[in-house]
């Protein structure tokens, strides 16, 4: 037989073992008959047609090939991934690997697709060093001498080659050579078949681990259980030493991304961009690139290998897995279907999970509205019913102008002692409203539908008071030429308004608290007592209690009026009410004289605020009257103010006593301030007033030496 060479990708020839080469070569004498061949044969595809496992293969194998030739070892390859690479089906001496080995390595291609079966003696080899595959070379080390090569097709498919490792370099007979021929269709048949099973197998496992992956996910609701279900899954899944999974926010600022900082770069673009789980070693990237200390970490850590897959839902990136080994050959493409689906699972998951946690933080967003709506309606409402029993209050007091605290607090007294029975007495400087108020406790009453009686104490002449409060029989006094009846039986059932009672002479004030106490009382000249029911209402601008210390009151009388004073404030002392009850006297007063005046000049209403009203409203009201007879504008932008008496000021200008000027500017300021209930800046503070701004006002006190303490310790 001729040498033999077979051309290689590399463009060399490698000698497959011919006689020439071959020295000692005896060759094997087996001598079958031909019907023994064809019962051997028969035999062989019955036993082999036989096998379910590797193991069965391999003890049939065994079995059969011993009968046909001496040999160390038999080792089966089968083509994977397209049949773009190969690996160990079977090899008994190598613990088998899962490890592919790319078929283009210039000597299985041509094995693989030689039309027969071939002998390569590796002595020669060796020799003439003929480049050959590591895995051919490293079998010649262990002893081998011989390689005879099987293509195993089945039909025109090729699944892969058998290798038979012969120690002697005996060549193979040509009855051995067709009877292997004849037998690889047969151990073809069986290594696609078991290669199948175990394919069946391996989907099936796939499917149980997919279902039982989807089955402890399908019920998470968040991300952080996701993660720790998922990765735990996978690391049984994969047998794999650790599982990450990384959404897109943070696949960025993660470690992965720092593997090595260049190189890291195109991984992660590699993995985002392929369809395809992408395995790469740590190893590998350090060589190309400095090492960052995650990846260093991981290399202390044990770790090389490393899968990882994108997830991706929709046309949207939600993430990367990745999977972390001891050695990359852990990871095999045949994984690639697993990974493929999980992460199809996971980006679903995921991006629910992302959609739930938007929805939730977007139901937190309307609950947290709903709830701050809720309570601006419950503002709202608690606004409205303050807003309405305001309104009650100024609907009933109507025609009562102010806003300020001072007043709000007599409405709140008013609207306590109204419905009740008790002696009401008004307190409080001249013209600040106490008759108003007198009326709008009465009207406010149940009473409300008599008539309220009004007597003026001061402005009776003393023989007549008593006559006029408690009534008179016909002819009981000169002049009484009919009876009368007295205010007190007037006001049966209603009320009686007691104005100016500090100036009751004291004959009446016992016939007064007679009435308070016994409630019932006696006309002038007359026998019979008379019941009356009558709510009193008394009031005075005197200071009562300095009248009674001064012997014109009468304490007990006192006590029986003073069951539930009310003061009202003068003006001065709740001066944001006067820009309202200007306007009110003015609209009021316009009307009255046909005038149109729509508005108060803002200076106006500044020198008002500023001016003490020691007549208070009733000053003011007749103020207003007169200067809308006097305006012939559309606004008022101008009133005749009387000047500030010292008195009312309260600064001493004691015009026999000289004073220096500053000394005077300082009294003139701090009263202004005090004036000013302390305010030195805004509408109502004192800087306004004084035609200043505040700034200057500011340094002007502190040179004339006035602290905060001269007038708030004064107010106090
Ligand atoms: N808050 C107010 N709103 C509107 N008008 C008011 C108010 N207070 C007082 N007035 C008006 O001022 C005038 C004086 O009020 P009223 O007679 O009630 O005061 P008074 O305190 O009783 O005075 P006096 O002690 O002199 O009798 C009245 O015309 C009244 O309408």
């Amino acid at each position: 037989m001729k040498e033999k060479a077979i051309s290689l990708t590399d463009g060399s020839e490698l000698s497959i073992a011919s006689e020439s080469h071959i020295r000692k070569r005896e060759v094997l004498k087996i001598q079958l008959p031909k019907e023994v061949s064809a019962s051997f044969l028969l035999r062989f595809s019955q036993d082999m047609a036989a096998v379910q496992s590797k193991r069965e293969f391999v003890a049939t194998m065994h079995s059969y090939l011993k009968q046909l030739l001496s040999y160390e070892d038999f080792l089966v390859c089968t083509l994977i991934d397209g049949n773009t690479r190969h690996r160990t089906f079977f090899y008994s001496v190598s613990a088998e690997s899962n490890e592919g080995y790319p078929i283009e390595d210039g000597f299985f291609p041509i094995v693989l697709r030689a039309q027969q079966i071939l002998q390569f003696d590796l002595e020669e080899i060796h020799q003439t060093g003929q480049v050959v595959p590591s895995y051919i070379k490293n079998k010649y080390q262990k002893g081998i001498n011989l390689i005879v090569t099987v293509p195993l097709r089945v039909r025109k498919e090729e699944v892969g080659v058998l290798f038979l490792l012969c120690k002697d370099t005996n060549k193979l007979d040509p009855t051995v050579l067709n009877l292997l021929q004849a037998m690889s269709y047969s151990i073809a048949f069986t290594v696609a078949g078991i290669l199948a099973s175990e394919e069946i197998e391996r989907r099936e496992r796939e499917k149980r681990l997919l279902l039982s992956f989807s089955q402890e996910i399908a019920a998470i609701r968040s991300k952080k259980d996701l993660l720790e279900v998922a990765t735990q899954q996978l690391k049984e899944m994969f047998f794999c030493k650790d599982a990450t999974i990384y959404s897109i926010p943070e696949i960025f600022n993660q470690k992965l991304a720092h593997i090595s900082s260049v190189d890291s770069e195109c991984i992660l673009a590699r993995i985002l961009e392929s369809e395809k789980p992408v395995i790469f070693s740590v190893h590998e990237l350090n060589a190309k690139d400095k090492l960052s200390d995650y990846g260093h970490s991981l290399v202390r850590e044990g770790v090389d290998g490393c899968m990882a897959m994108r997830l991706i839902y929709g046309n949207r990136r939600m993430g990367i897995i990745t999977l972390l080994a001891e050695n990359k050959k852990i990871f095999q493409e045949e994984q690639y279907g697993l990974m493929i689906s999980i992460a199809a699972q996971l980006a679903g998951m995921l991006a629910n999970i992302m959609a739930n946690e938007r929805i939730e933080n977007q139901l937190v967003e309307i609950c947290r509205y709903k709830e701050q709506l809720e309570e601006n309606i419950y503002l709202q409402l608690e606004e409205n019913i303050y807003l309405q029993q305001e309104a009650n209050t100024i609907c009933k007091f109507s025609e009562i102008i102010g806003n300020s605290a001072q007043m709000q607090q007599v409405y709140t007294l008013v609207s306590q002692v109204a419905d009740s029975t008790a002696t009401v007495l008004l307190l409080g400087e001249s013209g600040t409203g106490k008759e108003m108020i007198a009326k709008a406790i009465h009207t406010a009453s149940s009473r409300r539908d008599k008539q309220i009686i009004k007597v003026n104490c001061a402005a009776l002449p003393l023989t007549l008071i008593e006559s006029e409060l408690f009534g008179h029989e016909k002819g009981s006094f000169t002049g009484a030429v009919n009876r009368r009846i007295g205010k007190f039986e007037q006001a049966n059932q209603s009320t009686i308004f007691l104005d100016e009672v500090g100036e009751l002479p004291p004959e009446v004030q016992v016939k007064l608290l007679r009435v308070l106490q016994e409630k019932e009382i006696e006309r002038i000249g007359g026998d019979a007592t008379i019941k009356v029911d009558v709510r009193i209402i008394a009031a005075t601008n005197r200071n009562l209690e300095k009248e009674v210390a001064e012997g014109r009151f009468r304490l007990d009388l006192y006590y029986r009026l003073n069951v539930f004073p009310i003061t009202l404030p003068p003006l001065r002392e709740r001066r944001e009410d006067i820009p309202l009850l200007a306007e009110y006297f003015m609209a009021r007063y316009a009307k009255k004289a046909g005038k149109r005046i729509t508005g108060i000049a803002k200076k106006v209403i500044e020198s008002m605020v500023f001016y003490p009203w020691p007549g208070n409203v009733r000053e003011l009201e007749h103020m207003m009257e007169r200067t809308v007879l006097l305006t012939n504008d559309f606004v008022i932008k101008q009133m005749d103010l009387p000047r500030i008496m010292p008195e009312a000021t309260g600064i001493n200008t004691d015009f026999t006593q000289i004073k220096p000027l500053q000394e005077i500017e300082r009294e003139y300021i701090l009263h202004v301030v005090k004036v000013c209930n302390g305010r030195i800046s805004g509408p109502h503070g004192a800087a306004i007033r004084l035609g200043l701004p505040s700034t200057t006002l500011l340094s002007k006190m502190q040179k004339l030496g006035i602290r905060k303490e001269h007038f708030v310790e004064e107010q106090r």
